[in-house]
């Protein structure tokens, strides 16, 4: 989790910097894609930038609430309402950091509401390993339901790309340098030849 959120700021990092886009709200779901969320949150922040979290159903584990707890030891932010934050025009980007592979249509709330969010905003939004609402196998919903018109900006897909990616049209990343060969050779992954002290590949590049 820790490297996973560190390689998703890195990606940020690279398309967004903090010159121009320091305000960056943070939507971290209930489960580990959003523990990817808040261990990014912590690494933007300390990257310089902006970070606001939007941390509506909060996990009860020991390893969430430390994350909580690192996070608030740097006074970093957390809002109940995101779209205040974007209207005061505090945020110049977002982070999706509510549901990886094992979400499971239909949405419930509280996240209906931050999937619309997502839906109407003209805003850079990275997603973490799958853009929520779609589906890990068959991508985004079907026209005319709830999240059908969300389409991320930057995906950075973790230790290997969800089929869902195959319906991604913009910058696409690998991160995760935690995958050893052995363990990529039984599950039939690609690791690809991560450069110096780099976290993250990107798509156009022969290294993958
Ligand atoms: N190789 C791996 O397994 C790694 C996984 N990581 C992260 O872990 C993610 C998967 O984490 P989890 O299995 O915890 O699951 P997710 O974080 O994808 O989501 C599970 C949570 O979402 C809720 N949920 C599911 N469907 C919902 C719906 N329709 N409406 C509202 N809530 C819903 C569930 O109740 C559960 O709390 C990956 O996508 C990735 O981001 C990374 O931390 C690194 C490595």
């Amino acid at each position: 989790m820790e490297l996973a959120g560190l390689s998703v700021a890195c990606a940020i990092r690279r398309c967004y910097p903090p010159s121009d886009y320091k305000g960056v709200l943070i939507a971290a779901g209930p489960g580990n894609n959003g523990g990817d969320g808040l261990v990014c949150a912590r690494h933007l922040y300390l990257f310089g930038y902006s970070p606001v979290i939007y941390y509506p159903k909060r996990s009860g584990s020991d390893l969430y609430h430390r994350l909580v707890k690192q996070l608030e030891n740097f006074d970093i932010k957390f809002t109940e309402e995101p779209e205040k934050e974007i209207a005061d025009g505090k945020v110049d980007q977002i982070v999706d950091a509510l549901f990886g592979f094992s979400f499971k249509p239909p949405i419930r709330d509280p996240f209906r509401f931050t999937i619309e969010l997502f839906e109407s905003s003209k805003l850079p939004i990275t997603s973490v390993d799958i853009p929520s609402s779609w589906d890990v196998n068959n991508g985004p919903p079907s026209e005319g339901e709830l999240g059908s018109n969300f389409h991320p900006s930057v995906l950075v897909s973790l230790t290997a790309p969800k089929p869902a990616s195959e319906y991604f049209k913009g910058r696409h990343f690998l991160g995760g340098r935690f995958i050893s060969p052995k363990l990529a050779k039984e599950w039939g992954f690609t690791v690809p030849n991560y450069e110096g002290s780099d976290q993250i590949v990107e798509y156009t590049d022969s290294r993958i």
